[in-house]
Protein backbone atom coordinates (compact mmCIF):
# COMPACT_ATOMS: atom_id res chain seq x y z
CA UNK A 1 0.00 0.00 0.00
CA UNK A 2 0.82 3.77 -1.28
CA UNK A 3 -0.15 6.15 1.26
CA UNK A 4 -0.14 9.73 -0.31
CA UNK A 5 -1.64 12.40 2.11
CA UNK A 6 -1.94 16.46 1.38
CA UNK A 7 1.26 16.61 -0.82
CA UNK A 8 2.33 19.48 -2.93
CA UNK A 9 5.56 20.16 -4.84
CA UNK A 10 6.80 23.48 -5.86
CA UNK A 11 9.92 24.10 -7.84
CA UNK A 12 10.55 27.64 -6.40
CA UNK A 13 7.14 29.72 -7.55
CA UNK A 14 6.20 26.88 -9.69
CA UNK A 15 3.58 24.47 -8.48
CA UNK A 16 4.12 21.18 -10.37
CA UNK A 17 1.53 19.21 -8.16
CA UNK A 18 -1.34 20.81 -6.45
CA UNK A 19 -2.49 18.87 -3.59
CA UNK A 20 -3.83 15.62 -3.24
CA UNK A 21 -4.34 12.76 -1.32
CA UNK A 22 -4.86 8.94 -2.57
CA UNK A 23 -3.68 5.27 -1.48
CA UNK A 24 -2.48 3.14 -4.47
CA UNK A 25 -3.22 -0.31 -2.88
CA UNK A 26 -4.56 -1.94 -6.35
CA UNK A 27 -1.92 -4.20 -8.07
CA UNK A 28 -1.92 -2.80 -11.59
CA UNK A 29 -2.20 1.32 -11.00
CA UNK A 30 -2.00 3.16 -14.68
CA UNK A 31 -0.77 6.78 -14.62
CA UNK A 32 -1.60 8.99 -18.02
CA UNK A 33 -1.91 12.73 -19.25
CA UNK A 34 -0.32 15.26 -21.52
CA UNK A 35 3.46 16.49 -21.44
CA UNK A 36 4.41 18.47 -18.62
CA UNK A 37 1.06 17.39 -16.63
CA UNK A 38 3.27 16.16 -13.30
CA UNK A 39 3.47 12.09 -14.08
CA UNK A 40 6.93 11.86 -14.06
CA UNK A 41 7.22 13.90 -10.70
CA UNK A 42 4.22 11.89 -9.22
CA UNK A 43 6.15 8.96 -9.75
CA UNK A 44 9.13 9.64 -8.99
CA UNK A 45 7.41 10.81 -5.09
CA UNK A 46 6.57 7.46 -4.76
CA UNK A 47 10.23 6.06 -4.12
CA UNK A 48 11.90 9.25 -2.54
CA UNK A 49 13.84 10.03 -5.47
CA UNK A 50 12.31 13.54 -5.11
CA UNK A 51 10.37 14.61 -1.60
CA UNK A 52 7.04 16.67 -1.61
CA UNK A 53 7.28 20.08 -0.82
CA UNK A 54 4.66 19.44 1.91
CA UNK A 55 2.77 16.18 3.01
CA UNK A 56 3.88 12.82 2.78
CA UNK A 57 4.26 9.37 0.95
CA UNK A 58 4.55 6.45 2.98
CA UNK A 59 4.97 3.48 1.37
CA UNK A 60 4.34 -0.02 3.49
CA UNK A 61 4.37 2.02 6.53
CA UNK A 62 7.55 3.73 5.42
CA UNK A 63 7.90 7.63 5.28
CA UNK A 64 10.13 8.11 2.08
CA UNK A 65 11.49 11.30 4.18
CA UNK A 66 11.92 9.52 7.28
CA UNK A 67 13.03 6.39 5.72
CA UNK A 68 14.41 7.05 2.50
CA UNK A 69 17.20 3.58 1.75
CA UNK A 70 14.31 1.64 3.43
CA UNK A 71 11.46 3.09 0.53
CA UNK A 72 14.13 2.59 -2.48
CA UNK A 73 14.85 -1.17 -1.04
CA UNK A 74 11.17 -1.77 -1.53
CA UNK A 75 10.40 0.26 -4.48
CA UNK A 76 12.04 -0.47 -8.12
CA UNK A 77 12.40 2.76 -10.10
CA UNK A 78 12.43 2.02 -14.13
CA UNK A 79 13.19 5.28 -15.59
CA UNK A 80 12.25 6.24 -19.29
CA UNK A 81 15.90 7.22 -20.29
CA UNK A 82 17.84 3.60 -19.69
CA UNK A 83 21.45 5.42 -20.21
CA UNK A 84 20.19 7.23 -16.51
CA UNK A 85 19.90 3.35 -14.88
CA UNK A 86 22.69 1.34 -16.51
CA UNK A 87 26.17 1.83 -14.56
CA UNK A 88 28.19 -0.77 -15.45
CA UNK A 89 30.22 -1.24 -18.82
CA UNK A 90 29.76 -5.10 -19.59
CA UNK A 91 25.43 -6.60 -19.53
CA UNK A 92 25.89 -9.31 -17.32
CA UNK A 93 27.79 -6.92 -14.49
CA UNK A 94 25.19 -4.44 -14.86
CA UNK A 95 22.68 -6.84 -14.25
CA UNK A 96 25.20 -8.18 -10.97
CA UNK A 97 24.72 -4.79 -9.66
CA UNK A 98 21.95 -4.72 -7.29
CA UNK A 99 22.02 -8.16 -6.23
CA UNK A 100 25.57 -7.76 -5.40
CA UNK A 101 24.41 -4.78 -3.33
CA UNK A 102 21.95 -6.93 -2.02
CA UNK A 103 24.52 -9.68 -0.61
CA UNK A 104 24.51 -12.11 -3.41
CA UNK A 105 27.80 -13.46 -4.44
CA UNK A 106 29.54 -16.32 -6.08
CA UNK A 107 26.80 -19.47 -7.69
CA UNK A 108 24.00 -17.65 -6.54
CA UNK A 109 24.71 -13.98 -8.18
CA UNK A 110 26.02 -16.02 -11.49
CA UNK A 111 22.72 -18.08 -11.02
CA UNK A 112 20.21 -14.84 -10.49
CA UNK A 113 22.07 -12.96 -13.27
CA UNK A 114 21.87 -15.94 -16.06
CA UNK A 115 18.14 -16.41 -15.03
CA UNK A 116 17.20 -12.59 -15.28
CA UNK A 117 18.83 -12.26 -18.46
CA UNK A 118 17.11 -15.35 -20.06
CA UNK A 119 13.91 -14.02 -18.89
CA UNK A 120 14.81 -10.78 -21.23
CA UNK A 121 15.91 -12.27 -23.71
CA UNK A 122 19.62 -10.95 -23.24
CA UNK A 123 21.61 -14.23 -22.82
CA UNK A 124 23.50 -13.55 -25.97
CA UNK A 125 24.56 -10.39 -25.12
CA UNK A 126 25.47 -11.17 -21.81
CA UNK A 127 29.38 -10.42 -22.06
CA UNK A 128 28.81 -7.26 -24.61
CA UNK A 129 29.52 -3.73 -23.63
CA UNK A 130 26.03 -1.93 -22.78
CA UNK A 131 26.56 1.18 -24.16
CA UNK A 132 27.06 -1.05 -27.22
CA UNK A 133 22.80 -2.53 -26.93
CA UNK A 134 20.05 -1.17 -28.79
CA UNK A 135 17.79 1.42 -26.97
CA UNK A 136 15.09 -1.22 -26.74
CA UNK A 137 17.83 -3.63 -25.37
CA UNK A 138 19.26 -1.41 -22.64
CA UNK A 139 15.62 -0.66 -21.44
CA UNK A 140 15.10 -4.65 -21.06
CA UNK A 141 18.11 -4.22 -19.59
CA UNK A 142 17.05 -2.01 -16.97
CA UNK A 143 14.25 -3.45 -15.80
CA UNK A 144 15.56 -7.09 -15.43
CA UNK A 145 18.35 -5.09 -13.27
CA UNK A 146 15.46 -3.96 -11.24
CA UNK A 147 13.44 -6.81 -11.13
CA UNK A 148 16.47 -9.36 -10.33
CA UNK A 149 16.19 -7.21 -6.95
CA UNK A 150 12.34 -8.81 -6.40
CA UNK A 151 11.31 -5.34 -5.02
CA UNK A 152 7.94 -5.17 -3.57
CA UNK A 153 6.42 -2.39 -5.41
CA UNK A 154 7.90 -1.58 -9.47
CA UNK A 155 7.60 2.56 -10.68
CA UNK A 156 8.04 2.75 -14.21
CA UNK A 157 8.65 5.93 -16.11
CA UNK A 158 7.37 5.30 -19.70
CA UNK A 159 9.77 2.14 -20.13
CA UNK A 160 7.95 1.28 -23.55
CA UNK A 161 9.06 4.73 -24.99
CA UNK A 162 12.51 2.90 -27.17
CA UNK A 163 10.76 -0.09 -27.86
CA UNK A 164 9.26 -1.98 -30.73
CA UNK A 165 5.59 -3.66 -30.98
CA UNK A 166 7.66 -6.93 -29.93
CA UNK A 167 9.10 -5.83 -27.19
CA UNK A 168 6.31 -3.44 -26.14
CA UNK A 169 4.29 -6.49 -26.04
CA UNK A 170 6.89 -8.55 -24.16
CA UNK A 171 6.89 -5.50 -21.25
CA UNK A 172 3.29 -5.98 -21.15
CA UNK A 173 3.24 -9.95 -20.61
CA UNK A 174 6.39 -9.82 -18.01
CA UNK A 175 4.23 -6.49 -15.98
CA UNK A 176 0.96 -8.65 -16.47
CA UNK A 177 3.25 -11.59 -14.52
CA UNK A 178 4.31 -10.12 -12.09
CA UNK A 179 3.59 -10.98 -8.01
CA UNK A 180 4.55 -7.15 -7.71
CA UNK A 181 2.66 -3.73 -7.50
CA UNK A 182 3.09 -2.11 -10.81
CA UNK A 183 2.43 1.56 -11.12
CA UNK A 184 3.12 2.67 -14.89
CA UNK A 185 3.43 6.04 -16.65
CA UNK A 186 2.75 5.92 -19.96
CA UNK A 187 1.74 7.30 -23.11
CA UNK A 188 1.14 3.99 -24.59
CA UNK A 189 -2.30 3.67 -24.00
CA UNK A 190 -2.31 -0.54 -24.91
CA UNK A 191 -0.33 -1.40 -21.96
CA UNK A 192 -2.88 -0.52 -19.51
CA UNK A 193 -4.82 -3.76 -20.53
CA UNK A 194 -6.01 -5.71 -17.66
CA UNK A 195 -4.69 -2.85 -15.03
CA UNK A 196 -7.33 -2.09 -12.09
CA UNK A 197 -7.01 1.76 -12.32
CA UNK A 198 -5.71 4.59 -13.86
CA UNK A 199 -4.98 8.02 -13.10
CA UNK A 200 -4.92 10.95 -15.47
CA UNK A 201 -2.90 13.79 -14.74
CA UNK A 202 -3.72 17.06 -15.80
CA UNK A 203 -1.81 20.61 -15.00
CA UNK A 204 -0.25 18.92 -11.62
CA UNK A 205 -3.99 17.76 -10.99
CA UNK A 206 -5.75 14.70 -10.81
CA UNK A 207 -8.84 14.86 -12.88
CA UNK A 208 -9.63 11.19 -13.43
CA UNK A 209 -9.16 8.03 -11.34
CA UNK A 210 -11.02 5.58 -12.78
CA UNK A 211 -11.31 2.01 -14.57
CA UNK A 212 -8.78 2.01 -18.22
CA UNK A 213 -11.73 2.55 -20.23
CA UNK A 214 -13.23 5.45 -18.41
CA UNK A 215 -9.98 7.08 -17.42
CA UNK A 216 -8.47 6.61 -21.28
CA UNK A 217 -12.01 8.26 -22.06
CA UNK A 218 -11.14 11.03 -20.29
CA UNK A 219 -8.04 11.56 -21.37
CA UNK A 220 -9.07 11.27 -24.82
CA UNK A 221 -11.66 13.99 -24.33
CA UNK A 222 -9.31 16.22 -22.41
CA UNK A 223 -7.18 15.90 -25.58
CA UNK A 224 -9.36 17.10 -27.88
CA UNK A 225 -10.67 19.87 -26.17
N1 LIG B 1 13.20 20.18 -11.18
C1 LIG B 1 12.35 20.92 -11.88
N2 LIG B 1 12.53 22.24 -12.04
C2 LIG B 1 11.65 23.00 -12.72
N3 LIG B 1 10.57 22.51 -13.34
C3 LIG B 1 10.34 21.20 -13.23
C4 LIG B 1 11.21 20.33 -12.51
N4 LIG B 1 10.71 19.07 -12.57
C5 LIG B 1 9.60 19.16 -13.32
N5 LIG B 1 9.37 20.43 -13.71
C6 LIG B 1 8.23 20.90 -14.52
O1 LIG B 1 7.07 20.31 -13.98
C7 LIG B 1 6.15 19.97 -15.01
C8 LIG B 1 5.79 18.50 -14.88
O2 LIG B 1 6.93 17.71 -15.24
P1 LIG B 1 6.86 16.13 -15.31
O3 LIG B 1 8.17 15.65 -15.82
O4 LIG B 1 6.38 15.62 -14.01
O5 LIG B 1 5.72 15.92 -16.40
P2 LIG B 1 5.23 14.60 -17.17
O6 LIG B 1 3.74 14.59 -17.06
O7 LIG B 1 5.96 13.42 -16.71
O8 LIG B 1 5.62 14.93 -18.67
P3 LIG B 1 6.06 14.00 -19.94
O9 LIG B 1 4.84 13.24 -20.37
O10 LIG B 1 6.47 15.04 -20.95
O11 LIG B 1 7.21 13.12 -19.50
C9 LIG B 1 6.83 20.33 -16.31
O12 LIG B 1 6.34 21.59 -16.72
C10 LIG B 1 8.31 20.42 -15.96
O13 LIG B 1 8.97 21.33 -16.75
Amino acid sequence: MIEIEAIRHRVETNTILHELSLNLGEGRIGIIGANGSGKSTFARLLNGLILPSAGRVRVHGHDTRAAGDVVRALVGFVFQNPDHQIVYPIVEEDVGFGLRNAGLRGDALSCAVTEALESFGLTEKRNQPAHLLSGGEKQLLALAGILALAPRVVVLDEPTALLDLRNRRKIARILADLPQQVVLVTHDLDMLDGFDRVLVFDSGRIVADDTPARAIAHYIRLMEA
